[in-house]
């Protein structure tokens, strides 16, 4: 093992760790698909990329249709007792811990109104989140008391949750801001169709300031941000600096196929230390993302050892909740860097 980690470490500037090579082994015993691989060992996938290069240099699996075991390499993992890796996620709420039970009427008119929705965009880091999960985000949002009568902020919208929000008629107002001038233009047609009136939409680059009129008028945000230190800065940072005061929410996905857990502790501690928030919940893979169609034009298709499109979700993200209290801050400045909001050594589907 020692061997691997060390050729591992020569290729790779993400951290390491024996858990890391566990994951990946674990992974492979219960799937030969690259993408499923990445997905049950939650590791970040260039990690997982190059884990999966140093076997094959060693010997311990062969890189055909998929990936698998070499009699050598059924050796290795009998020798250091892997085991499979059973997921277990519970089939009747996708592992969310919310039930879909009281909002079928609001699914069904969301996926009718949506059928025709503005397609990912490379350039934006976009890739949207099924139905089932945007209809969750309202399910999980309410039974916190965060949407009933509250002004609502969407900080990015390719999910459409602000179409959901506007179905389900809980929020006061909604206010929605996105880079996509398409995102915004489909909002606004559907606003209309829908005669809904208390809905804001407008164009912004989050790099830049909250317009003051957004600045502590809200009770709850929701935003999906890249996942760079400085995406997450940003865009929760500004949802923050817009909430009223002391208790209120803030809701995010963060994923494990982008961010290592060196990565997620720099996370959680600007989230402490620097908003100075509270962490409520953390919830999972309770977002899962359509195959957003560009993977041929992303990084994770040249670090692939196998030139296959996923058939099936294998990129999801953990549902953050966070509450402010007494001195929680948000991120109020000027970002000025350009490509570095999207990539960086962890990212690879930007
Ligand atoms: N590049 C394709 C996947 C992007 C997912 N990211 C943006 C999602 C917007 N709905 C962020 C995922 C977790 N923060």
């Amino acid at each position: 093992m020692e061997r691997i980690l060390e050729k591992v470490r020569a290729k790779s500037e993400i951290p390491v760790y024996d858990k890391s090579v566990e994951n990946v082994l674990s992974a492979i015993l219960t799937t030969s698909d690259f993408w499923k691989i990445v997905d049950l060992s939650e590791e970040p996938l260039p990690l997982v990329a190059d884990i999966i290069r140093v076997l094959e240099e060693e010997g311990l699996v062969k890189i055909g249709n998929g990936i698998e075991f070499t009699e050598k390499g059924n050796e290795f993992i009998k020798s250091y007792g892997i085991g499979k890796r059973d997921d277990s996620v519970c089939e009747c709420c996708e592992g969310r811990g919310v039930s879909l039970k009281n909002y079928q009427d609001l699914l069904k008119k969301f996926k009718e109104i949506v059928k025709n929705r503005p397609m990912p965009k490379h350039e934006y880091d976009q890739g949207f989140v099924t139905p089932e999960c945007t209809i969750s985000r309202i399910a999980l949002m309410n039974s916190r008391g965060d949407l009933f009568n509250k002004d609502v902020l969407v900080l990015g919208d390719d999910d459409l949750t602000s179409i959901a929000l506007m179905l389900s008629n809980l929020p006061k107002r909604i206010v929605v801001v996105d880079i996509d001038d398409r995102l915004i233009n489909f909002i606004k047609e559907v606003a209309e169709q829908l005669n809904y009136k208390n809905i804001e939409v407008i164009t912004l680059d989050l790099r830049k300031p909250l317009p003051e009129k957004y600045s502590k008028a809200f009770d709850t945000f929701i935003t999906d941000p890249p996942e760079t230190v400085y995406a997450v800065k940003t865009f929760i940072g500004r949802g923050i600096s817009a909430l009223k005061g002391e208790r209120r929410a803030g809701y995010f996905g963060i994923t494990r196929r982008e961010s290592s857990l060196d990565k997620w502790r720099e996370i959680q501690r600007t989230l402490i230390n620097d908003f100075n928030v509270v962490i409520t919940d953390i919830i999972r893979n309770f977002n899962h993302y359509v195959n957003w169609g560009y993977e041929e034009e992303t990084r994770a298709w040249k670090l692939s050892p196998i030139k296959k499109k996923p058939e099936d979700i294998w990129y999801k993200s953990y549902m953050f909740r966070i509450e402010t209290l007494k001195d929680s801050r948000g991120f109020e400045d000027e970002v000025d860097v350009g490509d570095e909001l999207y990539n960086d050594a962890e990212s690879s589907t930007t």
